[in-house]
């Protein structure tokens, strides 16, 4: 019999959506099987959903062969299963933070005070490092009320916005974490989940590429080619095409998002014309 690889993902929450998006990009379509497990119907892969919490230990026992989990969860669970990618999704941020009207002179503001948080592994190993002696308080949910009702002095929990934070009368002085969802594995894969794993991987990363990059299309006048081209790399080298009106070309390209806006004011500038921006779908490099 073939094997399948089975991937766990959050059942419902914060990762769900992006985790099950992740899947989609990478042309898998899920089988609307039942609300704990599905299977996908054109790539041999089982969807376990799963409490995000639990989903360390899962991967590690091999429950499950992978999983997409926050990273704050997996260095929380200590669990000894490998990181085979970062997804760049779901990014956020492990913080302390103290009531709004306190004064905050450092980390020594912590020593003795109780701090509120349901991530104590990361919390203590992080006073530890800073030398700070502190009680920590572990709670499973709603942390940043604590404070306000005086189960703790300050918090320690995800910061995305702040939003929470300064809904709860609180601000964030220390981030000790960045975060973002990671692709784990057992570190005892067979060969063949090896196998079906990689080709899972090829797709993420020719998915991740195409979000990162834009094709781009744009009329030049021949004189002003090379100095265009100069600005443009290409995933070899720009596409050039002559145009029927004798004297222009359409130059082809493919940009990465973070020049994007630079790119397009200096191609202005040095004469390109009718530029188009479109996505890319999938790109293998
Ligand atoms: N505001 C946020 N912005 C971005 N990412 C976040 C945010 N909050 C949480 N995350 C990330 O998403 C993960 C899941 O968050 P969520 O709030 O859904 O967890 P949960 O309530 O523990 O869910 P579960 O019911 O599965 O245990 C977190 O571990 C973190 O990595
Ligand atoms: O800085 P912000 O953008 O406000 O995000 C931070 C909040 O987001 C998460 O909770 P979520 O909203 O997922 O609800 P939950 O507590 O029920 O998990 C997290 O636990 C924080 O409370
Ligand atoms: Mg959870």
């Amino acid at each position: 019999m073939k094997d399948i690889l089975k991937i766990a993902v959050q059942k419902s929450g914060r990762l769900n959506e992006k985790s099950m998006g992740l899947l989609k990009e990478c042309g898998i379509k899920i089988n609307n099987g039942g609300k704990l497990m599905s299977t996908a119907s054109n790539f041999p892969l089982e969807i376990f959903y799963l409490r995000d919490d639990d989903i360390p230990q899962y991967v590690a026992e091999g429950v499950a062969d992978i999983g997409i989990v926050g990273e704050n969860e997996y260095l929380e669970k200590q669990q000894p299963v490998e990181i085979i990618n970062r997804t760049g999704f779901s990014k956020c941020r492990l913080s302390l933070a103290i009531k709004r009207e306190e004064a905050y002179p450092g980390l020594e503001w912590f020593s003795g005070k109780r701090i509120a948080t349901s991530y104590p592994v990361i919390l203590k190993s992080f006073l530890q490092k800073n030398n700070i002696d502190a009680t920590v308080e572990v709670i499973s949910g709603s942390v940043e009320i604590a404070p306000g009702i005086g189960l703790a002095d300050a918090v320690f929990d995800i910061v995305s916005t702040g939003s929470t934070l300064l809904a709860n009368g609180l601000k964030e002085v220390e981030v000790a974490l960045r975060s973002e969802a990671l692709l784990i594995a057992n570190t005892m894969l067979n060969r063949e989940k090896k196998e079906i794993l990689d080709k899972l991987l090829f797709r993420i990363e020719a998915a991740k590429s195409a979000k990162q990059n834009k094709y781009i299309l744009l009329n030049a006048p021949n004189e002003k080619l090379d100095s265009i081209i100069a600005l443009l790399p290409g995933m070899r080298s720009p596409t050039v095409l002559p145009l029927a009106d004798e004297g222009w070309s359409s130059v082809h390209s493919v940009i990465n998002e973070d020049d994007f806006w630079e790119v397009i004011d200096q191609l202005k500038e040095k004469g390109a014309e009718g530029i188009l921006v479109c996505p890319i779908e999938k790109m293998i490099v």
